[in-house]
């Protein structure tokens, strides 16, 4: 299980997380939820250990950043890197032999091509190939569904299922509620930097419409639309 406990993050005088408390078990999928600049990337970035922080993060007493898969919401890549290579890299990197690259090449990429070259939604199956290949037991993922083309979608939506039953630990995020709603076992909705909800499946509603009694129609309004 990981332990988030009382984890605070600031930039220079902006603070972005306040004391943050989560819990995230294996064979549970865990979506994060809220608006534009709450924090979501910046908290999953503190859970892979690309971020300092104010708290503690525990992982079954082992580092979690030798076991977790960060897949970023727009993955970047070294330039003159093909995609093979960039498999071969981080497989490498957690010493697993890649047997078969095309049999393993799920999403049918260009893997001779350079990975810079790839268009958003290619770079973002890049990157999530290559941390299943890498046999993670956490996966941490940023806005793993947009991007990507329907049937790729429908893909990763049941990769993420497969990463479910076999006990790994899943946290995700999306601005997609339908989304949420297929995938998720938890909610968690952060809101400036705190999370202010947490809820199981059945109560996924009472987010969705808290989100939206925030007073759009107001905000509409105010555009004066004609
Ligand atoms: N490197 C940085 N330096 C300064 N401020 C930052 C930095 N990274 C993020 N922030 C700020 O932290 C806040 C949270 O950003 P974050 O990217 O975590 O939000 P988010 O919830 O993932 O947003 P989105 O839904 O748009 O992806 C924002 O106000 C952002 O401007």
């Amino acid at each position: 299980m990981i332990s988030v406990n009382l984890i605070s993050k600031s930039y220079g005088a902006k603070q972005v997380l306040n004391a943050i408390n989560v819990s995230f078990k294996p064979g549970e999928i865990n979506g994060v939820v809220g608006e534009n600049g709450a924090g979501k990337t910046t908290l999953f970035s503190c859970i892979a250990g690309l971020e300092a922080y104010k708290g503690q993060i525990d992982y079954n007493q082992v580092s979690i950043k030798s076991r977790v898969g960060f897949l970023p919401t727009n993955p970047h890549f070294l330039s003159k890197i093909t995609g093979k290579e960039y498999l071969q890299l981080v497989c490498n990197a957690r010493k697993v032999k890649l047997t078969d690259f095309k049999e393993q090449n799920i999403f049918d990429l260009p893997l001779q091509q350079y990975a810079e070259t790839y268009s958003t939604g290619m770079k973002k199956k890049l990157a999530l190939t290559g941390i299943l290949l890498q046999r993670n037991d956490i996966f941490i993922l940023d806005e793993p569904f947009n991007g990507v083309d329907i049937h790729s979608n429908i893909m990763i939506n049941q990769i993420v299922m497969r990463l479910k039953a076999l006990n790994k630990i899943v946290v995700l995020s999306s601005h997609i509620f339908s989304t949420l709603h297929e995938t998720c076992d938890y909610l968690h909705y952060l809101k400036q930097g705190s999370i202010i909800k947490s809820v199981d499946k059945t109560a996924f509603d009472t987010i969705e419409k808290d989100m939206k009694s925030s007073g759009i129609d107001a905000r509409i309004d105010a555009l004066n639309l004609k």
